[in-house]
Parts: structure tokens; sequence; C-alpha cells
């Protein structure tokens, strides 16, 4: 029996005891959904289940239905959390690696070393931890997407350029769908070769040191590596650059573990061959003479200047049997690739896929719905989600989505704008991912801005090497920048870019709002008023003038004028103006909201909105040319409109607004600040229709409101208020015969009318009975009019009945196109009640069916008159 299917017996055999006896649930199905044996919904139930004799039901329905495969990574996570247990029930007689390496003479120390690195690498300090604060690594580790792959420079601009969905087809098409595994790195390739060297490049804030520990602990619990390496050695670069004097090889990892340098000289002289050694941040490494002219020296004890000593051991000069695995940002891979022996093998952390992302905030928030409400948040906004691929930007946005949540907030209340997700970022790194700063950082940022704008006007994402040199001081030490090396015929050519177009764009923006008075205004809105700018620059330079924002920019000595933030608000004012006298592109208007919106200035928000006579995303420009017609908002255009909204009391006009379903639902709560909205909404159902005449029935502040919804094109609605007029056009398609009709009654009652039914009634049922007998339903019905092809016996009954029995009901008229000789009778015969009055305007048809004269007939409780017109 193979070592799965023994241990998946002693599960089965020693059940009933595990139930009873286990308490560390939680840690063991925390390590077996990282591992990815236990799927994110059976977790759940599990972490919901209240005691651990529940959660242990719950996830027996998963060893049971995972097999010998799942049953044995259970049974190695219960010899971690459980052992005296364990020890109580006998374990299978299959030894895991701790245990077999118990045996050799070395074995007890690497034991005791592997116990270490599992209780200190298993949490994590985050950067905003409190004292004595940490998170299991196991709550937040998240696969992310590696790649073996140089890719080439048409390649690097489409990922440079590319967001949202087609970055990840992007992606996809880079690895075949495929992500190397961590536990793969030093896998044997097609021809069976493995590396002696791996290199690990990922830019700043994408994970290399997260993944370092990762592989650490993932080791150290006997996941990885298991029976290759004996003994992994972590040593960190900006660690190994404070190390005073002259250290050997031994001496500097002993610096940084728990082993003495008497242990590790024998664990190495042992075994060199299955000796790992993971160095972090190569980037960091102060190299302070040329490589070449490194003393090579080649023995373990001989003693050094520490950094010449890791370069013995990166060259292979010292340990060469032994693994290396690097991580470097791009900016170093050149210099450590002409220094690490070989084989090498290249990877590179691109970031967090999709999916990874998805991952990532249900880790973070370990609650279904908590995690629902931020990833679609997130996921509406085009700019953010591609931001999220970078590991570190997933965790800004969940810690500010959830202080949030803890305040009683939903994700889009009070939303945190894009731009100061940035800002954070560009924080995050220079506080925690810069070593030394060779300039300070106004002069840093600037430099990156005027480096983006040169970028943004020449339309470049890659950047040569002799601008970056010119305008930056050190590209190699900046966390902001990333260098490729293409192949260019039989020469390697060096480039530079942004993380992706979006940091371009934020530090184009960064570049204008700081500018000095004379260059200021004149570039600032000649660059704005470009038909070719770009967006999201205008969108982030506003973002830019938050107060909140301008406050962290000030802790990092940066400056807005007074001056640049009149200017910029005077030109949106300007631009509504334009708006108003009906210029505008869908973009234009939409690029306005998210200017309030990224803005963020309450009183100024209104102050604008408060001007904008008629905000139209189809503008006169558009009808005539017939482009963009019937655009969608996209659901980040909704948060920034609603947003808008919640700052006014009320607004004039909007305008050829196309909405989904679930977007109207979003705005619904404002729509009733808009005294007339023209909206068409994809799709909705009637109970969306039922609750956007509810939304617009609460909101009381106006006097006269018109709202008119088209539903396919083929059902239009509009309101006013007081009285209350909703009328109802119907297209051909929902029913037959009837064209429109509306209804006026005090707007008191509007409440009480099921809107859902009627909806359900003109749309599906198309039913004339069933309408007449839901309109007996209104109490307080004063007024009806309704438009019909042809006035036909059935719509003489039909509203002769209506008004018999809608005793309210004072003014009946009905436009038809034509009176047939049928209607006409059953009129004649007929007079209605003293209070109330019906007029049917319409060609008179007579038997020949020519209907040539227009006329009027008036039926009240005197009876039947008819006027020719
Ligand atoms: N795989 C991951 N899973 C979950 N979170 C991650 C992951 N990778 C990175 N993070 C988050 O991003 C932060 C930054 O990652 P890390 O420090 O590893 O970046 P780095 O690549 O080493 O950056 P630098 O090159 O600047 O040193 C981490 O503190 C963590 O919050």
């Amino acid at each position: 029996m193979d070592q799965d299917s023994e241990r998946a017996r002693f599960v089965d055999a020693h059940w009933a005891k595990l139930v009873q006896r286990v308490q560390m649930v939680m840690p063991i199905a925390d390590e077996l959904q990282s591992s990815g044996m236990l799927e994110w919904e059976p977790y759940c139930k599990i972490r919901a289940a209240d005691t651990n004799q529940e959660k242990m039901r719950e996830l027996y329905e998963v060893l049971h239905s995972g097999g010998d495969e799942v049953k044995s990574a259970f049974y190695s996570s219960l010899e971690k959390h459980e052992p005296s247990l364990f020890r109580d029930l006998g374990s299978t007689g299959h030894h895991t690696h701790s245990e077999k390496t118990h045996s050799s003479e070395i074995s007890p120390v690497i034991h005791k070393y592997m116990k270490r690195i599992c209780s200190e690498y298993q949490y994590v300090t985050e950067y905003n931890s409190l004292p004595g604060e940490h998170v299991l690594l196991s709550e937040r580790f998240t696969q992310p997407l590696i790649l073996r792959k140089h890719r080439d420079r048409k390649e690097r601009e489409e990922e440079i350029c590319s967001s949202g969905e087609r970055l990840q087809q992007v992606l996809s098409s880079r690895s075949s769908g495929d992500s190397v595994h961590l536990s793969s790195l030093f896998d044997p390739d097609d021809h069976g070769n493995s590396p002696s060297s791996v290199i690990l490049q990922g830019n700043s804030g994408n994970g290399k040191s997260f993944t370092v520990q990762k592989i650490m602990m993932d080791w150290a619990s006997g996941d990885f590596y298991k029976g290759r390496f004996d003994i992994v050695f972590h040593l960190k670069c900006k660690e190994i650059n404070r190390i005073p004097g002259e250290k050997s090889l031994v001496e500097i990892l002993s610096c940084s573990c728990s082993l003495s340098s008497h242990e590790i000289s024998q664990i190495l002289q042992q075994s060199p061959e299955k000796v790992l050694v993971v160095i972090d941040g190569f980037d960091e490494l102060k190299l302070t003479q040329d490589i070449n002219d490194m003393s090579a020296h080649t023995d373990l004890l001989q003693k050094a200047p520490p950094v010449d000593t890791l370069c013995a051991l990166l060259r292979g000069r010292i340990l060469p049997e032994s693994f290396l695995l690097v991580s470097s940002r791009s900016t170093a891979t050149d210099t450590l690739s002409n220094l690490l022996k070989g084989p090498q093998r290249f990877s590179e952390i691109v970031g967090f896929s999709e999916k990874g992302v998805e991952e990532y905030f249900q880790k973070f928030f370990q609650n279904e719905e908590l995690f629902r409400e931020a990833y679609t948040y997130v996921k509406a906004n085009e700019t953010l989600i591609t931001a999220c691929s970078i590991p570190v930007v997933c965790w800004i946005i969940c810690t500010t989505i959830q202080e949030r949540f803890k305040y009683g907030a939903g994700a889009t209340s009070g939303l945190e704008t894009t731009t100061s997700i940035y800002v954070d970022f560009v924080c995050t790194l220079l506080e925690h991912h810069c070593q030394g700063l060779s300039q300070s950082v106004p002069t840093l940022l600037r430099s990156l801005g005027q480096l983006a704008e040169r970028g943004m006007q020449e339309q470049q994402v890659l950047l040569d090497e002799k601008s970056v040199n010119e305008t930056i001081s050190d590209p190699a030490g900046n966390p902001f920048l990333c260098k490729f090396l293409f192949k260019r015929r039989i020469y390697q050519e060096t480039m530079f870019s942004f993380m992706h177009l979006s940091f371009q764009e934020f530090f184009t923006a960064l570049y204008y709002v700081l500018l000095d008075e004379e260059e200021s205004l004149g570039k600032l809105t000649r660059f704005f008023d470009d038909i070719f700018t770009k967006p999201a620059v205008v969108q982030f330079a506003f973002g830019l003038l938050n107060k909140d924002v301008r406050f962290t920019l000030k802790k990092h000595g940066l400056f807005i004028r007074p001056k640049t933030q009149a200017d910029l608000k005077e030109w949106i004012l300007k631009k509504i103006k334009s708006q108003n006298q009906g210029c505008s592109l869908f973009s234009e208007t939409v690029l306005v909201l998210h200017c309030l919106y990224e803005l963020h200035e309450e009183d100024f928000v209104k102050e604008a909105m408060g001007s904008w006579k008629k905000i139209d995303p189809r503008g006169k420009l558009l009808r005539k040319r017939n482009i963009e017609y019937g655009k969608l908002l996209r659901r980040t255009d909704c948060c920034a409109l609603l947003y808008c909204s919640q700052c006014c009391q009320s607004i004039e006009e909007i305008s050829n607004l196309y909405l989904s379903s679930e977007d109207l639902s979003m705005i619904l709560p404002e729509l009733h600040k808009f005294k007339e909205a023209r909206l068409t909404i994809r799709g909705p159902s009637d109970s969306d229709l039922g609750e956007l005449i509810y939304a617009l029935a609460r909101g009381q502040t106006l006097s006269s409101q018109c709202v008119r919804v088209s539903i396919y094109r083929s059902l239009v609605l509009s309101i006013n208020k007081e009285p209350s007029s909703f009328c109802i056009e119907i297209g051909r398609h929902p029913h037959p015969d009837l064209l429109s009709f509306s209804l006026t009654f005090p707007h008191s009652e509007t409440i009480n009318i099921d809107w859902t039914r009627l909806f359900q009634i003109i749309i599906h049922q198309r039913d004339s009975d069933a309408l007449l007998s839901f309109l007996y339903s209104f109490s307080n019905l004063k007024k009806m009019v309704m438009s019909v092809r042809c006035l036909t016996e059935m719509w003489s009954v039909w509203t002769l009945k209506l008004t018999q029995n809608c005793p309210s009901l004072t003014e009946l008229t009905v436009n038809a196109g034509f009176l047939l000789e049928d209607g006409i009778r059953i009129l004649q015969s007929s007079n209605t009640r003293p209070s109330c009055a019906m007029t049917f305007n319409g060609f008179v048809c007579n038997a020949q069916s020519i209907c040539s004269q227009k006329a009027k007939i008036l039926l009240n409780y005197q009876g039947f008159s008819i006027k020719s017109l």
C-alpha cells in the first residue's frame, strides 16, 4: 500500500475518535485550504460551524469526496497540529520528511530548525500592524502568476497598456493558462535538466519577499521539496549590507538563522547537493565594487566583506553543488544574471491573475458577504482591478475597505477614490520598499513625473535608456520603474517602463499639479484640452486635489498650490458650461463625473452639479453622427454619478442615460433628485420598474418631476409630480391594440399601488380585462388618457365599465386612430355618472370603411354628442 492510502486508512479507522478529540480544526482547515485541498465554499461551511465536532463533520464531507490524497494531507496537518492526539492514536508507520531526517546524524538539529522556521514564518507583520500584532501567512498568501518566459517588446507593450479583461487575456496567452507553481521552480525542463540557480524577478510590491517566506514555510512544514533539499537557508540582501566587518559564508548564514556556525558547517559539508539558499532582494545588495574585481574565494570558512562572500556563493565558488533561488527587481536582473552560476533559470512573478485577486479578497475578508461586496465594487472599476494584479495594491484596497466595514459603511459609501489608492501605493513603496534613497522624495517624484509626461507626449510606454538617464538620477534604485532587455538584431537593447500605463498616467498628473506658477496653468489646460489627452491623467489630477490626498502628499514634502486647485476647478466648471450648450461627447460627460468623484469635495461637487443644466451623455455632436449611440454607463461611471447626486439636493435634468438593471438599482436611491430624467433601461424586471416608481414616489422634495423611462424601446414611462401623472406608452410589441395610457391621481396614492403587478399585466400578460380589474383597485384615480388604434365595441364597453367602477374618475379621454361604427353605437346608448365626462377623438369610419371625417365624441351624464372637426 502506498503512503497516501495507508494514511487514508488511518484517518478512516480513527474517524470517530478524531471527531471527538480534534481541537485545532481551523488551523488544519486553513492549511488544507492554502494547499488547494479544500475549496472555498466547504471551507466557509467549516468556519461557520459552531462546535469543533460540527466542523469535523463538515470536514469529513471534503475528506470523503477528496479521496486518499486529501486524507493524506489531513493526516500531515493532524500530525503537526495535534501531536499528542496523534501519538495516542499511533501513526501509520510511514514517516514524514521531518521524521525521516530524525534518523540521520544531523536530523535533530534540522528538525529543530524546521520547527523554528514554522513558528516564525507562519506569521506576517503587516505595514500597519501594531506592536505584537500579526496575521497568519496562510490567511494572506495567494499563489501569484509566475511565468518562465522573457517577453518581447511588443508583448511587453501589450501588457503595460491593457487593462481589465483584456489584460487577463493577454497574460493567459503568455502562460497558456499555466502559472509555475512554487514547488516546481527547480523541476527538470523538457530535456530532463534542472537548474542550479533560479532567478525570481518581480516588480516592487509584487511579492518576492512574501513568496520567499511561503517557500520557507512550506519546506519547513514538509510540504515542498521533500527529499530534494535537506536544508533551506534564507538570506536577505538588505540585512547582509548591514553585517559589519568580514564574514565567512557559515557566519553569514548563522547571523540569519537559529543554527550555530558549527552546526551549519557540519550540515553544509555533509550533503551540499541537498542545500538550497534562498536570497531575497538582490537589487538591494550594495555592490561596492565591480563584480569582476571581487575576491572570489572558495572556502566556506574564509572571511571576506559579507557582500563579497555572498557574491562568491552566487558565482558558485563556494558550495558549487548547492542550489540558489535569488529574487530581484527587474532593474538588477542583468547584473544578477552576469554573476549567477549556471545553469540558470529565469522566472518572473507577474502578479495576481483575476482569479488570484478574487482568492486574495476571499482570504482577506473571511466572510462571504463582505468579500462579495468589496470584490464586486473593485471589479467594477477597471483601473483598480487592473492595479490589483500588484499584490500590495490588493492589500491596500482590502485594508481600506475593511476599515469602512468596521465603521458600518458599505464598500460603496464614501468610497475610496482611485487616486487615493495610487497615492497610498506610492507612499507604501516609499516608506517600506526604499532603502536609503539617493535623493529627496519630492525630487524623485517630480523626475518620475517628468519622465512620465515625456512618454505621454511621445505616446510611448517603453522608454529608452537615454531619456531615463537624463531624467532619473538612479533608475536602478527606483521602485517605480521596470527595466527590460530586448533582443534587437545581434544586440541587446535596454528599455524602461512604469509598472503599468496607469502609473505613467498617475505620475504625469502628479507632475502637472506640482508645476510651479508660470508653467502650471498653460501646460495643464493645454494638455487637458488636447483631444488626445488620456482622461485618466485628468481624473488623477482632480484626485490629487482632494484634501486628504493633499495632506498625505504634504507629509512627503509635496505641495499643490491653491492657484492650481482654483484653475482646475475653473476648468471643470467651464467644461460643464459647454455641456449645457449641448456639445458634449459621451466620454466628456463621463469624464466630468469622474473628475468630480475623484476630487471628492462635497461643497464643490454641489456647486458644479448645481451649474449643470443637462447631463446628457449623448451630446449634440453625436446625435448627428450617431456614434456612441446607446452607450451604456459602466458600473464605475454609475458610482461616480451616484456620488455626485448624493452631494446635491436637486439636479436639473439627465438625459440619454443607458442603464442595465443592476445600475438602475444602484442609482435609484438618488433618482428622485433629478427634476427630469430620461433613462433607457436594458432588461429590467417588472419588480425593477416597481422599485423605480416607489423610489421616485419617495422623493418628496421636488414640486415637479418628469421621468421618462424607455424599456426595450417599446415601453416609455413618464412621471410628473403633484398631481402625479403616470404616462405609459406601449410600443407595438407588448400590446397589440393599446398604445399608451396615462393615469393621474394624488401623489400620496403612488405608494399604495402595486406597480410590479401593473407592469406584469402590461408587459407579459397583455390582457385588457386584467388591466381593467387592476385599474378598479385605484381608489383615487382622477383622470385617464388612453390611445388605442381603433375604438371597437370592446374598447367602448371597456371604458364604460371603467368609469362605472372607478367612482373617483372624473375625466377619461380616448384618442383613437379610428372610431368604428360598432364602438360608436355602444356609446350612443350610454351615459356616465354625473361627475364624470368621457371624450373620444378620431376619424369616424362609415359602413363602407371610409374614415375621412375627424370628430370628437362627448359622453356625460346627459348622454352622447358628436362634433365634426
Ligand atoms: N503572494 C501574495 N499573497 C498575498 N499577499 C501578497 C503576496 N505577495 C505580496 N503580497 C502583499 O504585498 C506586500 C508586498 O510584497 P513583498 O514585500 O513581498 O514585495 P517585494 O516584491 O518583495 O517588493 P520589493 O521589491 O520592493 O522588496 C506584502 O506585504 C503583502 O501584503
